[in-house]
């Protein structure tokens, strides 16, 4: 079982180390590979998707990604910025399906900035679709625009779209992932205002008749990132596209108490996967040791249940991360009185020695 590793920049080494460790206390043999990825693919070889770090991420049987960007590259021309290697992983391993699960462990009722009884025993899955979108469309760019009242004006322009393939296939996701869990999927969609998401509606629809034992809904994203606030417990699963997908899910995040706590995995149509927190590289506190570094570790239980089929394993480490909680062990991003504020090493040798 080979494994690449991926911490990338800003906090991203930090929590990766923390994840690693939990893997090597497994007592399984892992493989593990790092290489450069992000800043610091382009700090060290030119590029921030090296091409020795997308032939071992090709090769190894799964990828553990830290996280990527750093504001000193925000200048440079956009096919070099961080951000590239974790779009262009996506894209180049077909990782079209993101799952992102926002549970909230009932000892982190009162981090959340939701009252309580709003958000505990929250547990929903967003999957996002990951490889289409305005994300990926072409054409894109600055140029003269062409017509219209603001003609000859520099303008800027993304294309949005979704092959009708795309959004089959992150449905029967979307409706396979509901069968195992509450049978109930919400499909998130701007169907009143653009024709991708209305194509998106019918879709969606159409693959529905093969799945008549989950329920299925349709809500417009602005009504959806509402009701996610208001009541979040009515959702089981949300299937959306790409940008939907990424703003929503940063909005579940806060219900589970910290975005820190948020793991992910997206997956190909075989099941191979990258395995990552939602979070970003956080500049702000990179380098001061006091990340949280739980999303990472939940993202290797994701990894080990999904890429390895070694479902013990992912619930050892899942049990552990309950049991630290439950000890009150926080990292600063979940701190509330009466817990103990700990740091990033802290709180995964605390998982560590957790590992039953
Ligand atoms: N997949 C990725 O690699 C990924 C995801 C999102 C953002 N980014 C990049 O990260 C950089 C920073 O972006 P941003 O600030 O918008 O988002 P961010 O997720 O990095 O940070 C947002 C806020 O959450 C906090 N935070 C994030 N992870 C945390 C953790 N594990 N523990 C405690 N606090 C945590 C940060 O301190 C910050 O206050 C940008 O360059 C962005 O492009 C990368
Ligand atoms: C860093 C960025 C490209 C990425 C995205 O927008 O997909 C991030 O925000 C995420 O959620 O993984
Ligand atoms: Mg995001």
């Amino acid at each position: 079982m080979k494994i690449a590793i991926l911490p990338g920049d800003g906090i991203g080494p930090e929590i990766m180390a923390q994840a690693v460790r939990v893997l090597n206390s497994l007592g399984e043999k892992f493989e593990l590979e790092s290489a450069d990825v992000g800043g610091a693919g382009y700090a060290a070889h030119g590029h921030p998707l090296p091409p020795a770090t997308l032939a071992l991420a090709k090769e190894a049987d799964a990828v553990l990604f830290g996280a990527v960007g750093d504001y000193k590259y925000d200048s440079l021309e956009r096919s070099l910025r961080p951000e590239q290697a974790i779009l262009g992983l996506r894209k180049e391993l077909g990782l079209f399906a993101n799952l992102r699960p926002a549970i909230l462990y009932p000892e982190l009722a009162g981090a959340s900035t939701l009252k309580p009884e709003v958000v505990s025993g929250l547990d929903i899955l967003i999957i996002r679709e990951l490889t289409g979108d305005i994300y990926f469309g072409k054409p894109r760019g600055v140029r003269e625009c062409p017509d219209g009242p603001f003609k000859g004006e520099r303008e800027g322009f993304d294309t949005m779209r979704y092959a009708e393939s795309e959004i089959r296939r992150i449905a029967h996701v979307a409706f396979q992932a509901a069968q195992k869990r509450g049978k109930r999927v919400t499909s998130v969609d701007k169907a009143n205002v653009l024709e991708t998401f209305q194509f998106w509606r019918d879709i969606v629809t159409d693959v529905h008749k093969d799945y008549q034992d989950v329920e299925l809904e349709h809500m417009y994203v602005d009504n959806a990132a509402m009701q996610l606030v208001r009541a979040p417990k009515k959702f089981d699963v949300i299937v959306t596209g790409n940008m939907f997908g990424d703003i929503l899910s940063d909005c579940a995040a806060m219900l589970t108490g910290s975005i820190g706590m948020l793991p992910s995995a997206s997956l190909d149509a075989s099941n191979k996967g990258l395995y990552e927190p939602s979070h970003g590289s956080a500049p702000d506190i990179a380098g001061k040791g006091v990340a949280n570094p739980l999303a990472t570790i939940l993202s290797a239980a994701m990894m080990l249940r999904f890429s390895f089929g070694k479902t013990e394993q992912a619930n050892r480490i899942e049990s552990a991360v309950k049991q630290v909680l439950a000890q009150g062990l926080r990292t600063p991003d979940i701190y509330e009185a009466g817990t103990t504020k700990v740091g990033t090493e802290e709180m995964g040798s605390a998982v560590v020695n957790a590992l039953k």
